[in-house]
């Protein structure tokens, strides 16, 4: 087995995944390529250990990239025996489970892994994978050695809940795992709130309710309080659910958490009603959050169709990445134009929004836009963007894109067309985030949960849990956190929107969106690259 930094060779010797959770003769010398273990004498769950490669721990902290044959690249995640010495494993409790026991195929196969794309090539290299999720034969914790927490930090999701409950109940029905607690309030909660001990009883109803029982937040993420606050409680299993920049913030904590060579397993559970986290197919609640938004677009599409010249305006989530707005859009099919922040549109002139909207009034007397968020900002003058205000965890603060276009229309027809425009804006972002997850993402979060568990008791560490390809698998941080997942508009998907709305492109006479964005035009193209035909991460929703 080779390791590598990048490339895909086509050229490499025949390959068997190493899983430090299956036994095989190979398994010392194999692990110790990339990574150099001097001693464990470091693990100390009561004082702050400080450890560092000179005090005898030889951390290496790249990738762990193996190659195969034809081009096949394994992107692996971190293994606590990567960096400490005999670890006693035990055999798997599910090995007694009568659910489990009856059929070998419910184990994860050492060399299953999943593929990052299944587009492919008849000659192309098998390219990406990722190590696949699921129970092992072994596992690194004995049950009642398990000391496990659970966090939720940044904005609300639908799910949140269901997930919380599912690593739960799943330590405890799978694992026989008794202890769990739950951190209150976000990343800070772990150095400055109380915590509440979680159990299967305690947890069994929250599922049906919205936002999360413990509570999160922006900001506050002191990594050596955190972990500081980890070894103080003897906590070595970490359960961490959030966004894009909760997965920054896990990768910290685990990072630290390997340099003070602690057995402590860290696992992210990727939470995005924005969909704004690349590589899982799509994140729990995105569903619930598209199917809400349908009755945002519904009393829109209602009120515009009662008054004369009126408009239904509704602003939906995403930041950065219009999924929740080009999803709502395509399943709606009463939206007359659809604004994202990856495609930049303008008001005046040709195949502009202002003729647009004339042309679609006169046709039919009212209309429905939607807008994402974060789109048009660049449109936004200087006076009316928050030119860097952020909150507290560091994202940009935006201006209403809602409010700015409500003026900009009723201007415009008022005093250039002598139209006067009825607009009804509805803002229903937190009505959203705040209902409970709905049939199907609620079994995406059970999955979730469970996948995260048996990794977990598997003793990887250092990864985020989700779907690739609809098979889950575990990510490494690298991977979640070098980009964010974007709506590519050109793929085909953004082509279906178009013509399901019949909307302008506003590519064809935006000049500028050629010369002025050419960086921005480069990086929809190098995301092209990395995207399915579909626009999608992974799993088409429409093939
Ligand atoms: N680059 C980063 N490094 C460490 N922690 C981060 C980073 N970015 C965000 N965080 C922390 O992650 C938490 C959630 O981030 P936030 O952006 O608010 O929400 P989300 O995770 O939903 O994107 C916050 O507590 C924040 O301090
Ligand atoms: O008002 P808040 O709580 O900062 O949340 C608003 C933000 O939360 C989101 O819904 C989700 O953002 P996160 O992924 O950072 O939680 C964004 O779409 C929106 O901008
Ligand atoms: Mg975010």
């Amino acid at each position: 087995m080779d390791r590598i930094s990048s490339s895909n060779s086509l050229s490499t010797p025949r390959f068997r995944c190493f899983d430090p959770t299956n036994s095989y003769p190979d398994h010392t010398t194999n692990h110790k390529h990339y990574i150099r273990t001097f001693s464990n004498s470091s693990f100390n769950n009561n004082s702050h250990s400080n450890s560092t490669p000179e005090m005898g721990l030889l951390i290496n902290s790249d990738p762990k990239i193996e190659t195969g044959e034809a081009g096949y690249v394994l992107e692996d995640i971190p293994h606590l025996s990567d960096y400490l010495n005999h670890l006693p494993t035990h055999p798997n409790p599910l090995q007694d489970n009568p659910s489990y026991s009856a059929v070998k195929q419910y184990f994860v196969d050492v060399d299953d892994t999943v593929a990052h794309k299944v587009v492919v090539q008849k000659n192309g290299p098998r390219g990406t994978h990722f190590r696949r999720a699921g129970p092992r034969q072994k596992v690194y914790f004995q049950s009642d050695e398990v000391h496990a927490c659970i966090v939720t930090c940044g904005g609300l999701c639908p799910g949140l809940n269901t997930v919380i409950r599912e690593i739960v109940c799943g330590l405890h029905h799978m694992y026989g795992v008794n202890t769990v607690l739950g951190i209150e309030g976000g990343y800070k909660g772990f150095y400055s709130r109380n915590t509440i001990p979680l159990t299967p009883k305690i947890v069994n109803d929250i599922h049906k309710r919205g936002g999360t029982i413990l509570g999160t937040s922006r900001g506050g993420h002191d990594k050596s309080k955190i972990v500081d606050s980890i070894q103080d409680r003897g906590i070595n299993q970490v359960y961490i659910i959030g966004g894009d920049g909760t997965q920054k913030g896990v990768s910290v904590i685990f990072e630290e958490i390997r340099r003070r060579g602690l057995k402590v397993a860290v696992a992210g559970i990727p939470k995005t009603i924005d969909n704004d986290i690349p590589v899982i197919d799509k994140s729990f609640g995105f569903d619930t959050a598209v199917e809400e938004a349908q009755r945002a677009i519904n009393a829109a599409h209602v009120e515009a169709e009662s008054f004369e010249n009126c408009i239904g305006l509704v602003k939906l989530m995403g930041r950065h990445s219009g999924f929740i707005a080009m999803h709502a859009t395509l399943a709606s099919r009463d939206v007359d134009c659809c604004l994202i922040p990856e495609s930049p549109f303008y008001l005046e002139g040709p195949g502009g929004l202002f003729e647009y909207i004339k042309r679609r009034l006169k046709e039919n007397g009212h209309m429905v836009i939607v807008v994402a968020e974060g789109a048009g900002q660049e449109n936004l003058s200087e006076n009316t963007r928050s030119i860097n205000q952020q909150d507290a965890s560091g994202n940009k603060l935006l201006k209403d894109v809602g409010l700015w276009l409500t003026q900009k229309i009723k201007d415009h027809f008022s005093t250039q067309q002598n139209i006067n425009i009825n607009l009804k804006y509805i803002d229903p972002t937190y009505m959203i985030r705040a209902v409970p997850s709905n049939a199907s993402d609620n079994v995406s979060c059970t999955l979730l949960a469970q996948s995260a568990v048996h990794g977990a008791m598997a003793g990887y560490t250092g990864f985020t849990v989700g779907p690739v390809n609809g098979r889950h698998a575990y990510i490494p941080f690298h991977r979640i956190n070098e980009k964010q997942n974007k709506v590519v508009i050109t793929d085909r998907m953004w082509a279906r929107l178009l013509c399901s709305t019949n909307q302008p492109s506003f590519l064809n006479a935006a000049d500028s969106f050629e010369d002025d964005h050419e960086e921005n035009e480069t990086e929809i193209h190098a995301e092209n690259g990395e995207s399915e035909p579909n626009g999608y991460n992974g799993q088409s929703l429409i093939s």
